[in-house]
């Protein structure tokens, strides 16, 4: 989906996000995200670490088009979603409307498809609850069904566990690698741990100063783990990335 300009030259895979030159300043303050370029290859899982403030959401929210950047060019899949650090599920319908409910621009909610997706994260005994009875980790669950139900091409993860236990955050881990590996789709994560980024993504980002300061392929071999060295050497390379110096 073309979001700014005329955009000629680039040719888009699908389910490739590519963004170029993007600027955007809030008001007439300095610029947020000042002539950046990303490209996230199609099925390709990418995590975006920074510091607060850096302009993660922003360019978030322009590639989920929620917002029209300044200057440059965004392309993305137009079948996409994306979740939040919260639900956001509608507390006046049961569990498996608010999945279904993603799938009515194709026609009518679809309960078969929104109940399988809902199996695939491990809530098949949830499907009539309310979501004001689910557990935080329930609904973040619930919020990656209902992200998958009109099975996009690319997902936007906007620190989705970040509001989570460190329990249910690591088997939340597991679960998006899972889903990941079922649909294949592309991911960009939002996140403020390293370690998080380093044990799903296969490249991580690092954003600051308004632009792609680093880019790291992290070729480990799945499923990592903490204690590898090229994890730990990785893991200091990007925290003194973003100004957390590490000996
Ligand atoms: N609607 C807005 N109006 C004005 N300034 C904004 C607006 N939204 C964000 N900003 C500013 O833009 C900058 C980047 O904000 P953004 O939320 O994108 O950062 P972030 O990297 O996601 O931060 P955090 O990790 O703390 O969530 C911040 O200085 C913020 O104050």
């Amino acid at each position: 989906m073309v979001q700014s300009q005329q955009t000629p030259h680039i040719v888009q895979q699908r389910g490739e996000v590519q963004v170029r030159a993007l600027m955007h300043r809030f008001g007439a303050g300095r610029p947020v995200l000042d002539n950046l370029d990303l490209t996230i290859r199609a099925g390709e899982f990418v995590a975006l670490l920074g510091r607060s403030g850096s302009g993660k959401s922003t360019l978030l929210r322009m590639l989920a088009g929620l917002g029209q950047p300044t200057r440059g060019e965004v392309h993305v899949p137009s079948n996409k979603a994306v979740v939040f650090q919260e639900s956001r599920l509608l507390p006046w319908m049961r569990v498996w409307q608010n999945v279904a409910l993603a799938t009515l621009p194709e026609g009518k909610a679809d309960r078969t498809r929104a109940e399988r997706l809902l199996g695939e994260v491990g809530l098949s005994h949830r499907t009539d609850a309310w979501p004001l009875t689910l557990s935080g980790g329930e609904a973040q669950r619930v919020a990656l069904s209902r992200a998958l139900v009109r099975d996009p091409d690319f997902i936007m993860l906007d620190e989705p566990f970040g509001a989570l236990d460190a329990l249910t955050r690591l088997q939340m881990q597991h679960l998006v690698l899972r889903l990941w590996a079922r649909h294949a789709c592309s991911i960009l994560l939002v996140t403020h741990d390293v370690d998080e980024a380093l044990l799903l993504a296969d490249r991580v980002l690092v954003l600051q100063e308004g632009h792609i300061h680093m880019d790291v392929c992290i070729d480990i071999p799945r499923p990592r783990h903490h204690a590898d060295p090229d994890f730990e050497a990785l893991r200091t390379t990007l925290l003194n990335a973003l100004g957390v110096f590490v000996d």
